[in-house]
């Protein structure tokens, strides 16, 4: 099985960041939404990807923003993909590469078959999709609620289609979550958390040992 890529998101510190690339992150994503615990201001992120440029892509997580705040974000910081984490259309998807020149990760929240199928209006659009549960009843984000779906709903999917597995990701869910779908990447944020935005270095160890310990049973 090839390694996937994983994306560590909500990081907030550089300690944080040097130890998930130190560990194999190949991504690393900052929020932008005020709502959230992990939420940075453009000033900080700038500082934070400048930091870590051409050791890890950097994302930056959005939702339902505007053409304004985009523009914000992308001229401060530079990351080198945006994350669109609301309900923007595939239109929207569109018009975000063309104004901005970034890859896009469309994220969708799955919780049915009808769910997931909305993968195909954003086919040959978006440069990878990012399967994330539905937010539970009342949830004040739409992402980073530790919440998984159920996974054997990708079992049908389109193998060739590149998307991050995501959604209450952690140490100890994540060997069954790559037999079950296989999938090319895995995109995780509160399951290497002490408390929500504070993340954890022995939390972050046992995530990638089990990652590692899941992909050498697969290869042995
Ligand atoms: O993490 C957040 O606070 C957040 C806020 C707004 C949009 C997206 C957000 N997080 C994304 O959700 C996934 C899954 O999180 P978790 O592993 O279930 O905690 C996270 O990796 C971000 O991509």
């Amino acid at each position: 099985m090839k390694r996937p890529d994983i994306k560590i998101c909500g990081i907030s510190r550089t300690e944080t960041l040097d130890h998930v690339i130190r560990r194999g992150a190949s991504h690393v994503g900052f929020i932008f939404f005020e709502k959230s615990p992990r939420h940075v201001e453009p000033d900080v992120a700038a500082d934070l990807i400048a930091h870590v440029r051409g050791r890890a892509k950097t994302v930056a997580v959005t939702v339902n923003a505007d053409n304004d705040l985009l523009e914000e974000i992308v001229y401060a910081a530079r990351p080198d993909m945006l994350q669109l984490h609301g309900h923007e259309s595939a239109e929207r998807v569109v018009t975000v590469k063309a104004l901005f020149g970034l890859p896009v990760i469309k994220a969708l929240s799955v919780r049915s078959e009808a769910d997931l199928a909305m993968i195909e209006e954003y086919r040959g659009v978006a440069d990878r999709m990012l399967l994330d549960a539905k937010p539970p009843a009342g949830a004040d984000l739409p992402g980073g609620n530790g919440v998984t779906f159920d996974w054997r709903l990708l079992e049908a999917m389109d193998p060739t289609i590149p998307y991050f597995l995501s959604g209450g990701l952690n140490s100890e869910n994540v060997a069954e979550a790559l037999a079950v779908t296989g999938a090319p990447g895995l995109d995780m944020s509160s399951g290497v958390e002490s408390a929500p935005g504070i993340k954890d270095p022995a939390r972050i160890d046992a995530f990638f040992d089990a990652v590692e310990a899941a992909l050498s049973l697969k290869t042995a």
